[in-house]
């Protein structure tokens, strides 16, 4: 399997499958500085950036939304000051796709 990060995501459609048990444990393999919560029964992926203060957490946040727009898939994004809580999952099927494993890993290389 080629890197995440370097893959393209595919059009989700509200009947695409969520990720399998098996698939997610491979999956999250990939991405190790991500955890999985679950919320309101909905499967997310999350990770906390932490930044030197307000204005880079801003910067960071701001090339998420144009990743996200470049995608056309959205995360959840808290920015405070001094990090960024950054939640992926498929708004479509509730749950989790391998687009969101995809932008998680495309997130993580926006750190250069
Ligand atoms: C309304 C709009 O079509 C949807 O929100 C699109 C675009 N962005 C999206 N982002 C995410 N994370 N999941 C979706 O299902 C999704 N679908």
């Amino acid at each position: 399997m080629s890197k995440l990060s370097e893959m393209k995501c595919e059009a989700c459609q509200a009947d695409a499958p969520k990720v399998s048990d098996s698939e997610l444990a491979e999956l999250i393999r990939m991405i190790p500085d991500w955890g999985v919560e679950v919320r309101d029964g909905v499967m997310q992926l999350e990770r906390v950036y932490k930044f030197k203060n307000f204005k880079l957490a801003m910067v960071f946040t701001n090339e998420l939304a144009e990743l996200a727009e470049a995608e056309f898939h959205h995360p959840g994004i808290l920015t405070e000051w001094g990090k960024v809580t950054v939640t992926w999952w498929s708004h479509s099927i509730k749950g989790l796709h391998k687009n969101d494993f995809i932008m998680a890993a495309k997130t993580d290389q926006l750190l250069g």
